[in-house]
């Protein structure tokens, strides 16, 4: 769906029809199709779905940071109206850290680990200007901000605890501060407690500096906290997307209900946790028709011969036969 219905104006991040492959030897796979959205100033945004739906493909090309073997196939991003030259790293540059930051999940593998913390939460800010005393200042402002003794800085990441080095992660992204984070899988690795309190922290940071959020997780559970709108992906395509009050009470999409239906929670009777059927397609096998149709409960004829487009439907959009054959239904006259 072309985004021009929607307000551009008020946009600071437009995903305009994006699409990218990934090249392998002999064949190009395409792992994200056609991706539309606006992230608007101050807003967070959840991108949500089971592994390999394409989440983190959609990220990475809004930070220009796509792995060496993927292509943009068709789309643009662009922020406050500018196109984003998203294939292009040393382009990129004066956008990432200063507009566009990233808190990649699993702080460990991002951190160097024979660095002070200090060190690396500097040398954003040096990139982008900064002398070493400003930007080694800006980095101990920073560790308190995220709730780390500034002395901590001295530390190497060996010798912090894995929420601690996820809060310097989060203080890498802030350090420039940007208008937009993109936090992919901020929490995954964390323990329960560590990640509630990261999650808080985000949260905090965000209405602070009037953030916006691009919040990538698996766990539609994280999102009813955290954000305004929730994305659902499935085989590279945004199926479902709407407000998170929307989303949680009248789910429109059968993947995005079943979604919700497999959230465990301590008030949940059991009986009614159930797990989604069967896999997601791999980017190889892709079915004909509605990706989603071999493990939908609703699927018709139609489902398995036409992929269904994204359509407005209320404040969201959805790509579903089933929720479309039920407006068609609503529009016919009782007496016709
Ligand atoms: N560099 C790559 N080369 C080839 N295929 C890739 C590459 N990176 C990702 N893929 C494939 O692209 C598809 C989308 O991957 P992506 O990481 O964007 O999904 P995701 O929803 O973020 O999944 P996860 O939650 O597991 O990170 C997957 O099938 C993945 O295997």
């Amino acid at each position: 769906m072309s985004k021009s219905s929607q307000n551009p104006t008020a946009s600071l991040l437009s995903i305009d029809n994006l699409s990218v492959d990934y090249e392998m030897k002999a064949i190009s796979l395409r792992a994200i199709h056609d991706i539309s959205f606006d992230l608007l100033a101050g807003q967070a945004v959840a991108l949500v779905g089971e592994s390999g739906s394409g989440k983190t493909t959609t990220a990475m090309s809004i930070a220009g940071l796509l792995s060496p073997n993927a292509r943009v196939n068709g789309g643009e991003v662009r922020y406050r109206g500018t196109r984003l030259p998203i294939n292009d790293d040393a382009a990129m540059r004066p956008y990432r850290w200063s507009e566009i930051s990233v808190v990649f999940q699993g702080a460990m593998n991002a951190l160097n680990p024979v660095h002070r913390i200090i060190k690396q939460i500097a040398e954003p800010c040096m990139l982008n200007g900064m002398s070493r005393d400003d930007a080694r200042a800006r980095a101990r402002e920073l560790l308190e901000l995220v709730g780390i003794p500034a002395d901590r800085g001295a530390s190497y990441p060996h010798e912090l605890s894995g929420g601690m080095r996820q809060r310097v992660m989060i203080a890498m992204a802030l350090a420039c501060s940007p208008s937009i984070v993109i936090g992919d899988e901020p929490t995954t690795a964390l323990d329960v407690i560590n990640q509630a309190q990261v999650l808080k922290l985000l949260v905090e940071l965000r209405s602070k500096f009037n953030l916006a959020l691009l919040l990538i997780t698996h766990d539609l559970s994280v999102v009813a906290e955290t954000c305004d709108r929730v994305m659902i992906m499935y085989a590279g395509r945004i199926v479902e997307d709407g407000t998170v009050a929307e989303i949680f009470a009248e789910p429109k999409h059968p993947y995005t209900r079943l979604l919700i239906e497999s959230i465990p929670s301590p008030a949940k009777d059991k009986r009614i946790i159930r797990p989604i059927p069967g896999d997601p397609p791999t980017l190889v096998k892709r079915p004909s028709g509605c990706p989603f149709h071999p493990r939908c409960p609703s699927a018709m004829s139609i489902c398995m011969i036409e992929d269904p487009q994204l359509e407005r439907c209320g404040q969201g959009r959805v790509a579903c036969h089933l929720h479309r054959s039920l407006r068609q239904a609503d529009k016919v006259p009782v007496h016709a």
